[in-house]
């Protein structure tokens, strides 16, 4: 679990980054800041492996002030994801994920067989491992810096925009990939993102923040879409845009989403329709019918 008490981050310039923020990140989940750009997602991330300190509050990983821990030791416990991935162009895609192993002490033998057991976890060909960070394609070297990330078996992966820089095809493999590998592996993600369906599509929680680092409403992502705590959160979520605005239309033979401009996102799978369905016939039906039959019943006489 991570906690951050009443953390504040105000840089040299003046600049208050993050206000008096208090969050409980919960483990073996993944959380998601969600904010527009500068609202402290970053700073608030480097929080936890103490690449920024802050002005005041504590943060504590499992319990533990991150403050009375080893800066270093602290860095290569926790698992981190750039966007850019931060690898190192010079060394192989293995010596890149052998990182954290060979500075723990494994040897080069053993961290090499580590960092390919790890690209095998993230979905790559361990053969890859032989080329350079500039011979992968973008999606590849994320994975890479995902498997970088996971070196330690740290319990906590911090992630800062790390789809972000990818086409959205290959954006939503990473995200689908990143969904498996956590139902298996169960670290404790906080991922950061400014994109609203990266996040609802991620997020076991959602921290919508505003700007100066200050949480708008925290919840599941069935919570926030069901009942945005306000204006500022419904607009950021887009859930008054026309684009979320939903509904069936038939076409043929298949029950199109589309959206209030009749535009299509989505078909609406048979399952569901089956058990919408049943529900309707189960309960709306009979309860419809009941009344249905009563009223008419009483008003029938009378005419
Ligand atoms: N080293 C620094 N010195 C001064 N101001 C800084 C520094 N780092 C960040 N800031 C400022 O703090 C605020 C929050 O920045 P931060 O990078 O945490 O935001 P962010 O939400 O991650 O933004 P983005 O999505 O654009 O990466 C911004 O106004 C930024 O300009």
């Amino acid at each position: 679990m991570i906690e951050f008490r009443s953390v504040r981050k105000e840089y040299a310039d003046g600049t208050v980054a993050v206000g008096d923020l208090s969050l409980v990140v919960p483990e073996r989940s993944t959380t998601v800041l969600l904010g527009s750009s500068g609202c402290g997602k970053t700073t608030l991330l480097r929080m936890v492996n103490r690449m920024v300190d802050p002005t005041s509050g504590t943060v504590l990983v499992d319990g533990r002030d991150v403050k009375e821990q080893d800066r270093v030791r602290l860095r290569r416990s926790i698992g981190y994801v750039l966007q850019a991935g931060g690898l190192m162009p010079h060394r192989s895609v293995l010596d890149n994920v052998a990182t954290v192993p060979r500075l723990e002490g494994a040897t080069r033998r053993a961290a090499h067989a580590r960092a390919a057991e790890l690209l095998e976890v993230v979905g790559l060909d361990p053969a890859l491992g032989r080329r350079y960070p500039g011979q992968l394609s973008g999606g590849q070297q994320q994975r890479v810096g995902v498997a970088r990330a996971l070196g330690a078996d740290p319990d906590v992966l911090l992630m800062d925009e790390p789809f972000g820089a990818v086409d959205p095809i290959v954006r939503a493999d990473l995200q689908a990939e990143l969904r498996r590998l956590q139902a298996e592996l169960g670290k404790t993600v906080l991922f950061v993102t400014h994109d609203v369906d990266e996040a609802l599509r991620l997020g076991d929680e959602v921290v919508v923040l505003r700007s100066g680092g200050v949480v708008a409403q925290q919840g599941t992502p069935a919570e926030l879409v069901a009942a945005p705590a306000d204006d500022f959160v419904a607009d950021f979520l887009g859930l008054r845009s026309r684009q979320r605005q939903l509904s069936v239309r038939e076409q043929d033979g298949r029950r199109l989403v589309v959206d209030a401009d009749g535009r299509p996102v989505g078909v609406l799978e048979g399952s569901l329709e089956g058990s919408l369905e049943g529900s309707l016939e189960g309960s709306l039906e009979g309860s419809l019918e009941g009344s249905l039959e009563g009223s008419l019943e009483g008003e029938v006489p009378g005419a």
